[in-house]
């Protein structure tokens, strides 16, 4: 892909990079007094991973059929490759639908075929003769890592196999689009990850755009370049993943963020009062070099004492995000200097209450 992108002009490289595989401008879709889809607007550009994230009901499943088109907006529009969907026939939308590969949370496939039929299936549906689809399926297997089953049947492999095997079918047509709708909710955490990895492989290898819709954001931060959260059936926040992680703006997100990142211990969270207590209990969320600097020791020597209460660094898409919680004097000037400082450091800062010193 570099070296193809390496022969093009400046101009025509800025094209390339920025040209949208999907792009959704204003699309609703009601169900009775449900608005499903109330306005949602979304492009993915070539070879991005946009992660799309909701709790049950917010209008995932709704977007993804308005995507391949199972289902039509009441109004909106949905290009794929720069081409308007929405008020395409069935007839039309056959070939649009072959460049769109799926796969699912239950894989789909079929239990009496092979697992090189299984992948082999949509080309044969396409009309590909048997000898080059084995040659196909083979190939696919051997990006999945799973040759060595190729003769044998769905029953006898592991759901992270049998996800694999989805993969590998719904890359049989070459789509340009890959979207995974919630393709390792049935998988335990380990096989997660190893699913995750192959996808973000084969998004690096074939330059292949991903959607991936899940509830969880462990998904998101595993492999998505950037995020949109959706809500009600509107998109409540979008932006780089990392970004997201560090600052959450919208309630959705600060929810669904919460089994991952560092929160207050339930016996402080406990014993917080709004107004009383000698020791303020702040929440900072730090993103970026700050987070890797010397933060606190320059706190202690700039504002004065503090007590590490709890909290963490991880890195997200390479970037060091931090939630710290920290206890600190809460007279005056003191707790002022502490928040101006940190914040002066790029810091989100968050006063949660007071306690009395050494609850
Ligand atoms: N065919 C339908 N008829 C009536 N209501 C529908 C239909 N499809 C979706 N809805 C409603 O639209 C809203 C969005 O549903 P959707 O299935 O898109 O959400 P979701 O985010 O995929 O949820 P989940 O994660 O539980 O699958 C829900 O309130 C749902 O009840």
């Amino acid at each position: 892909m570099n070296q193809h992108a390496g022969a093009l002009a400046p101009e025509q490289r800025q094209a390339a990079a920025t040209e949208s595989v999907v792009r959704l401008v204003e699309v609703r879709r009601r169900f009775g007094s449900t608005a499903a889809l109330d306005g949602v607007s979304l492009s993915v550009d070539k070879g991005e991973i946009l992660g799309i994230i909701g709790r049950s009901g917010a209008g995932k499943s709704t977007l993804i059929r308005c995507l391949n088109g199972l289902e039509r907006p009441d109004s909106g529009e949905v290009h794929i490759e720069g081409r308007e969907i929405s008020r395409l026939g069935e007839k039309q939308l056959q070939p649009l639908r072959r460049r769109i590969g799926m796969i699912f949370q239950h894989f789909n496939l079929l239990s009496a075929k092979t697992v090189e039929e299984n992948v082999a299936l949509p080309l044969k549906i396409e009309g590909v003769g048997r000898a080059e689809r084995l040659r196909r399926a083979a190939e696919l297997l051997d990006l999945v890592g799973l040759s060595d089953k190729a003769k044998a049947y769905p029953a006898a492999l592991s759901g992270g196999q049998k996800q694999r095997v989805g993969i590998a079918r719904a890359l049989a047509a070459r789509p340009a689009l890959l979207l995974s709708d919630e393709a390792t909710s049935a998988l335990d955490p380990e096989t997660t990850r190893s699913i995750l990895t192959l996808l973000k492989d084969i998004n690096r290898q074939l330059g292949l755009t991903i959607i991936l819709i899940t509830h969880e954001m462990e998904v998101v931060r595993s492999i998505a370049d950037r995020v949109a959260v959706i809500d009600a059936g509107r998109i409540v926040e979008e932006g780089a993943v990392w970004q997201v992680f560090a600052d959450p703006q919208s309630e959705v997100a600060r929810s669904l963020l919460q089994g991952i990142r560092p929160q207050l211990p339930e016996e402080i969270a406990a014993k917080l009062s709004p107004t009383l207590g000698s020791e303020a209990v702040l929440r900072v969320d730090v993103a970026g070099e700050a987070a890797l600097g010397p933060l606190l020791a320059d706190l202690a020597a700039t504002a004065g004492p503090f007590r590490f209460i709890h909290g963490g660094i991880s890195r997200v898409q390479g970037r060091p995000v931090g939630t710290l919680f920290l206890g600190v004097a809460s007279g005056e000037p003191d707790l002022s200097q502490t928040v101006q400082f940190l914040t002066g450091r790029g810091a989100r800062v968050e006063v949660l209450g007071h306690v009395f010193g050494n609850d």
